[in-house]
């Protein structure tokens, strides 16, 4: 028998009894087995006995405002004497003995250096005792979301009137002390979460049930066990199995405590088998359950609902692991099961799957925790397996990274486009209306790429093969027959500049601007006689591409247009030296792109035809309804009699070219610009996720708007053709009684303020990608060819075969071994240096030109507003205007720089020996 406030040498806690329902009685908690032991003086026939019962149901059922708690107390032997209930004490906490559970003793193994757990450590207290103040402890070390849940409601309402009632409040409970004379408990169990509630200073159920999560997963950390908490139905202790108490633990036990009047089943499971590893994945605990209950883990431990109709009062207490279902039910199990799979992955092997694919991930993750393993297993790990593997882990976590980031940033761009123009430059509403609806498009549909085939630009065949192609480039074309017009060749001898008028051309040809462009690069890179282009075809064809692009009688999305994109294009592909690495089929399918992108435009844009319900609009779904129209309409066209160009090709050639220009031409939806943006500057930031296809892309969407980058008097007469087409959209949209469109009402409209936003929003940031991709793949082509070297002619060949010098000579001499079989071809683009002094010398001109336009559209704005001048009237009303001369190229071979000036020498950037002559290129008759 105890005396009142002794502590028994056995109990390590004493809890002291008070008005229990028999008298004296006392009850203890053993630390050494965590059991509970109730004493009492039981008054039996007149005599007094003592009964010490083992309480092995004894929880903490409720504390009061008294400081009581009230212990449910069942024995088997107090059962046996129906003395079940006998126990549920009032016991009033004695604060001279120590009760809690303390983080400081071993079992709860809490570093010394843990900042939150430094700070939350009491200072006040004496030499002997500290206080913890836990409740900041757990506050700090959760997770940021976690903590963020705590402004949520967690506990359901019928639990906080229960909490209401009671008269239970956290300042009725005395402070955690831990007495340094206590015998330290080897290691915390089950008891340990029954002392810690009491003693913590919870102020609601899941404060308590995350403390309970915490310890629970303090024991499954500290002994390597399983221990799963389940809620059971409320006083609902019969499910209890004994045995809780051995530790280290050897066999399942189980045990229910309650929280709060909510039983938790609690069972703990020994190790599913003897490794040093800890369970290195903490969950995120939701406290804000809000959802129905379902299986889940609380903390490192499992929680799951076993008594219906408990689903409403402890749906809040759910705690879920996040969404991820293979991690749902326990996680510990599934630790043990990832680590027993990972222990069959050889760490040294060389077959890992490949780090761009969905299984690669998992594959990293086993190889990692084996690597773990290691290291628990003291096995010795040499450095070269370690850092093959973190190697390798690093590769998928970034392969993954550009995925998501690709997938993410499209939409977030758009955010931080709209914040760009909220920003410190002001936008007008108007143009920021005009791009925002115009360029983005957050409900796009992103087609799905042909992924069986990656379109890698590093494909060493495809190097190869253009090797080959650009010695047909100059191959006389013997089956054309007819020429074409004199006045048409001279032209196009300019046809791989930029500064290529094509008005010139489409006067000087009487309107067939866009067919002798098209048939002018069909010829020049022989494609008409790869592809077997029957010629009749071809200019039935292009006659016919005229004519649809009259239809509709459109001022800008015209022929001239298409002529005008086609011949950008080609200045694209030889100034970034591109035409070296696509294919035929992929030069074939970007000309022919570019010469039908707009086929059949009607004058008006994608949201015209979605607001007025158009016919097309139908058709395609209100999705980019305009470019799927041109698409259809460019091989609906070749079905017609005479008009098929692709007749001769093989079914491979012809699928591969028609799926390329459906890309590309749906590529040209400016409610794209912005995603397809983002996505190659994810792309460029890991050149081998580059693909070629989204390379073409982004050229003929480039091509598409380039008139912002050419001389003013062309830019400035696109422009006016553009604006002309705006507003008459506008005034149909007036008639119909539409909202005007950004952009569109010839009355309000300020054209030169709208060009300056055009250029500062969408050409600059294109313009520089583009180039930023050439750059890119002007370095890889030398990788590439570096690569094929080792594995090819280079090795043995001359010099020490793994030598960095004998590799490049001889990579230098595939180069030039490549290009001198065709030195009637450019010697501009002959070799990586030349290219990328194209390249730099082509984004300057670029830069230049655009920087221009900016000045001379600030000049007119000024005039605009000072004459208050709207709409066409810029154009037309406007007092004279003389623009600031063209700015000119200096440009310095060596290393590409080209420096503008207003001098008006100008190196033209035409390659000297690339001329047409009669013979090359032939009209029909
Ligand atoms: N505001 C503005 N829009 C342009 C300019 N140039 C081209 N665009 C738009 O960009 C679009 C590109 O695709 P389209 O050729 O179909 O139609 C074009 C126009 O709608 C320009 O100079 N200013
Ligand atoms: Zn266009």
């Amino acid at each position: 028998m105890f005396a009142h406030g002794e502590c028994h040498q056995d109990l390590n806690y004493l809890v002291r009894s008070g008005n229990g329902q028999n008298g004296n009685s006392q009850v203890c908690l053993d630390k050494v087995t965590g059991r509970f032991l109730c004493t009492e003086l039981i008054h039996q026939n007149g005599l007094q006995r003592e009964s010490k019962a083992r309480l092995t149901n004894a929880a903490v059922h409720r504390t009061n405002s008294d400081g009581i708690l009230q212990l449910n107390c069942s024995s088997k032997r107090q059962k046996s004497r129906g003395l079940q209930g006998f126990c549920r004490k009032k016991i009033p906490l004695d604060t001279s003995l120590s009760t809690g559970a303390v983080p400081s003793s071993p079992g709860l193994q809490i570093p010394s250096n843990n900042r939150s757990y430094r700070q939350c450590k009491g200072t006040g207290s004496t030499h002997k005792t500290q206080t913890f103040d836990w409740r900041r402890f757990l506050r700090k070390s959760r997770a940021p979301n976690e903590e963020s849940n705590r402004g949520q409601p967690l506990v359901s309402d019928s639990l906080k009137d229960r909490n209401q009632n009671s008269t239970w409040s956290p300042d009725s409970l005395p402070a955690i002390k831990h007495s340094s004379n206590c015998v330290r408990r080897p290691s915390p169990s089950v008891k340990s979460i029954a002392h810690t509630i009491m003693s913590e200073e919870a102020t609601s159920a899941s404060d308590k049930k995350y403390q309970l999560s915490q310890d629970a997963r303090t024991i499954n950390q500290t002994q390597n066990a399983r221990t799963t908490l389940t809620p059971l139905a409320a006083v609902s202790c019969k499910e209890t199995t004994s045995k809780i108490d051995s530790i280290p633990l050897t066999k399942k036990v189980s045990r229910v405590i309650q929280v709060d009047g909510v039983s938790y089943k609690v069972t703990m499971e020994p190790p599913a088998r003897t490794s040093k590893r800890q369970s290195p994945v903490i969950k995120k605990i939701n406290l804000n359950g809000t959802g129905p209950l379902e299986n889940g883990t609380l903390g490192g431990s499992t929680c799951s609902r076993s008594a219906s109709g408990q689903v409403d009062r402890l749906s809040n207490l759910s705690v879920s692991v996040g969404n991820t279902p293979s991690l749902r039910g326990d996680p510990t199990a599934w630790d043990n099961e990832r680590n027993e799979k990972s222990t069959s992955i050889d760490l040294c092997a060389n077959d890992v799957v490949d780090p761009k694919l969905d299984d690669a991930l998992d594959h990293a993750a086993l190889r990692l925790r084996g690597l773990i393993g290691q290291l628990d297993s003291d096995q010795a790990c040499p450095a070269d397996v370690l850092r093959h593997n973190l190697e390798y882990a690093i590769s998928v976590l970034e392969s993954r990274h550009i995925k998501d980031v690709s997938r993410a940033e499209t939409n977030s761009f758009e955010d931080e486009m709209s914040t760009h123009l909220n920003g410190e430059t002001p936008v007008p509403p108007e143009i920021k209306r005009w791009l925002l609806q115009t360029f983005s498009n957050s409900k796009a549909d992103v087609r799905s790429k042909r992924d069986t085939e990656k379109r890698s630009l590093r494909s060493v065949v495809h190097a190869v093969q253009a090797g080959m192609f650009v010695e047909r480039i100059f191959r006389k074309n013997v089956e054309s027959t007819n020429n074409l017009p004199p006045v048409v060749i001279e032209k196009l001898k300019l046809g791989d500049e930029w500064t290529f008028d094509v008005f010139d051309l489409e006067e000087v040809s009487d309107g067939n601007s866009l067919k002798y462009v098209y048939f002018h690069l069909l010829s020049k890179y022989d494609l008409i006689r790869k592809f077997k282009i029957p010629q009749k075809s071809l200019w039935s064809y292009c006659h016919k591409l005229q004519q649809g692009y009259r239809r509709h009688n459109n001022r800008y999305h015209n022929p001239i247009h298409a002529a005008d994109v086609a011949q950008t294009l080609n200045c694209m592909l030889i100034q970034s030296g591109f035409v070296h690495w696509l294919s035929d089929q992929e030069i074939f399918s970007m000309i022919t792109a570019a010469v039908v992108h707009d086929l059949e435009h009607t004058g008006t844009t994608n949201n015209f035809h979605t607001n007025t319900r158009s016919n097309l609009a139908q058709l395609y779904n209100d999705r980019s309804v305009l470019e799927n129209h041109h698409i259809s309409s460019a091989f609906r066209l070749m079905q017609e009699d005479d008009c098929n160009i692709m007749s001769g090709m093989n079914t491979d050639d012809y699928q591969e070219c028609r799926a390329l220009m459906i890309d590309m031409v749906l590529a040209t939806d400016m409610s794209q610009h912005f995603g397809q943006i983002q996505k190659m500057k994810s792309a460029l930031s890991h050149p081998e996720t580059l693909e070629k296809s989204r390379a073409m892309c982004l050229m003929i969407h480039s091509a598409d708007i380039n008139h912002p980058s050419k001389p003013w008097h062309l830019h400035h007469k696109w422009t006016e053709r553009l604006v002309v087409e705006f507003f008459e959209q506008g005034d149909r949209e007036r008639e119909l009684n539409l909202p005007i469109s950004p952009l569109c009402d010839r009355h309000t409209t300020m054209v030169a303020q709208s060009q300056i936003g055009f250029i500062d929003y969408v050409i600059e940031p294109t313009f520089n990608i583009l180039f930023d991709m050439y750059k890119n793949v002007n370095g890889q082509v030398i990788h590439d060819h570096i690569l094929a070297t080792r594995s090819g002619s280079a090795s043995g060949s001359r010099g020490q075969p793994g030598s960095t010098a004998a590799r490049s000579s001889a990579a230098d001499d595939v180069l030039k071994r490549r290009f001198s079989d065709c030195s009637s071809y450019s010697s501009a683009i002959t070799n990586r240096a030349e290219i990328l002094r194209s390249t730099n010398e082509g984004r300057k001109r670029c830069f230049a030109y655009m920087e221009h336009n900016r000045t001379q559209w600030q000049r007119k704005n000024e005039i605009e507003r000072e004459h208050n001048l709207f709409g066409n009237d810029s154009f037309t009303k406007a007092p004279q205007f003389t623009p600031d001369p063209l700015p000119t190229f200096n440009i310095t071979p060596s290393n590409g720089t080209v420096t503008t000036s207003q001098q008006p020498t100008v190196t033209s950037q035409t390659t000297k020996d690339r001329t047409i002559d009669s013979n090359d290129v032939m009209e029909p008759t």
